[in-house]
């Protein structure tokens, strides 16, 4: 954000005028919050953030709001942009004391926070939260780090949060996301700097979409082998198989002993069905494009054995669940010349890389280091991240998704993706975003066994987009 803004500057845009179009994006922001001529109190803080919401306070007063203007220190301190803006508003400049309002603007710290916030700008922060009325926060709630999605103290919890240009971490991870309320990226005009760091989106993996041609038959549509639990644990898989099918991979193989077989036979149809004491006995098949292994597997030495006799092939490999635990600790082991994804949550995370240090998207990119892999680091706010150092946060995974199997089904995603010659890091990007607009789709209640069914419209609108 600091690199496209100064580039902005450079190339004869003044800061000044970033800071108006952040204003009119605060005001627009507002009068969609407040009724017309309603009471809007905007708290200033001593910086950029602060002079944002003075340039919006003078605009809500020419469009009719009764606006009263409280900073926290003195104006007199007030420097640069900041003091430019404050001189642009006429009336009163009152104490951090808040008045009766229909809507709270929070300008007090932006993304120049540097310490928890204490004395006279934690009681502010604190009285925001206690006056009732609902907060616009302009560009991060007050107190939280726009870096981390972390709050060194106490922190504003806005109803509606505008940000400029792009979200930020902290805008994404939580408890930022839920700090920030509702997130509104307002465009103010700056150039495109090129970044590692994305906010999870179509635009990010669309281009790398496999679709099928007019000649394509199941074998050229990728085939996957989906490595299965035993008997009584065979469920796990059987989710991934259904949703590497639904995936688009043209074919999908079961595979595991007679008794795990058997279930499997029971339930599903399209699958192919193999018994196998090892994966080796079907690695022969050139076709085979990906495999995945974990789901229900167990963690004992056999589950171990398969593992490493699968890191050893040539195909793309998914790891997730038990085929993870039983490399604890050894990420080395996981360096291969070939497309590998990981899908821990955070325990399994903990297990095999040990406890690392920094918000959720560092440590995650620390361990795609690690392992030479893509590692997906699952949760409310899933991380993406590639040993190449690009990382991406989900933000469109709704809370029912947190249900038993749901990371079955997205193991089953990675996997058939993968199956289709999907490059590892768009392919777990992709997936990690159907995954969440899926669940969605199905709505509140779903269990992961509805999730294959619910990627269907999903996917379908894929290929509606222009
Ligand atoms: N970077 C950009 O491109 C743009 C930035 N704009 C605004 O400028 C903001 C950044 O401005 P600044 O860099 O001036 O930073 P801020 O205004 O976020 O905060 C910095 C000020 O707060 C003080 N401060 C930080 N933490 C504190 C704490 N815990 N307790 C007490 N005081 C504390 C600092 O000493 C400094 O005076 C953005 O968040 C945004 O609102 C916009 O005007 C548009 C363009
Ligand atoms: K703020």
């Amino acid at each position: 954000m600091r690199a496209a803004e100064q580039e902005a500057i450079a190339a004869g845009t003044p800061g000044f005028t970033l800071m108006r179009r952040a204003a009119a994006a605060v005001a627009r922001e507002a009068a969609a919050m407040a009724p017309h001529g309603a009471r809007v109190a905007v708290l200033c803080g001593p910086g950029n953030n602060g002079g944002d919401g003075f340039v919006a306070a003078a605009l809500l007063r020419e469009a009719g709001y009764a606006v009263s203007v409280h900073l926290l220190g003195e104006a007199g301190r007030l420097k640069g942009d900041a003091a430019e803006a404050a001189r642009l508003w006429a009336g009163p400049v009152e104490g951090p004391a808040l008045p009766p309002a229909a809507l709270l603007v929070d300008a007090l710290f932006g993304i120049g926070l540097n310490r928890a916030p204490e004395g006279a700008a934690a009681a502010a922060i604190a009285a925001m939260n206690a006056h009732g009325a609902p907060i616009l926060a302009v560009d991060v709630p007050s107190g939280l780090d726009a870096d981390t999605g972390t709050a060194p103290g106490v922190a504003v919890q806005a109803a509606r949060t505008v940000t400029f240009h792009t979200a930020k971490p902290g805008h994404l991870l939580l408890p930022g996301r839920d700090l920030c309320g509702a997130l509104v990226v307002a465009d103010i005009g700056l150039p495109e700097t090129p970044g590692r760091l994305f906010r999870n989106a179509t635009a990010l993996w669309g281009p790398h979409w496999p679709r099928p041609r007019g000649h394509s038959h199941k074998y050229t549509r990728g085939a996957c082998l989906v490595w299965s639990g035993p008997s009584l644990a065979t469920g796990a898989a059987r989710l991934s198989a259904m949703t590497a099918l639904r995936a688009g991979a043209g074919i999908v193989t079961l595979a595991g002993d007679h008794a795990a077989l058997t279930e499997h036979a029971a339930h599903v149809t399209a699958p192919l069905l193999r018994v196998a004491e090892m994966p080796a006995e079907l690695l022969a098949d050139p076709r085979l494009t990906a495999c995945l292994i974990g789901p229900g597997a167990g963690v004992n030495p056999a589950t171990l054995a398969r593992v490493e006799q699968l890191l050893a092939c040539d195909r793309a490999l998914v790891l997730d669940a038990d085929a993870l635990t039983v490399l604890a600790g050894r990420p080395e082991a996981l360096r291969r010349p070939h497309p590998t994804v990981l899908t821990p949550h955070e325990g399994e995370f903990r297990t095999l890389f040990g406890p690392l240090p920094g918000p959720k998207h560092e440590r995650a990119l620390a361990a795609a280091r690690a392992s030479g892999s893509v590692v997906i680091l699952k949760g409310a706010d899933t991380v993406i991240a590639a040993p190449d150092g690009r990382a991406a946060i989900n933000d469109n995974a709704p809370p029912w998704l947190a249900t038993a199997g749901s990371g079955d089904v997205l193991a089953g995603l990675v996997a058939g993706l993968l199956a289709q010659g999907m490059p590892a890091f768009e392919a777990a990007c992709a997936a990690v975003f159907l995954h969440g607009a899926a669940s969605t789709e199905a709505g509140p209640h779903l269990t992961a066994e509805d999730l294959p069914a619910a990627l269907w419209p999903v996917l379908k609108r894929l290929y509606e987009a222009p």
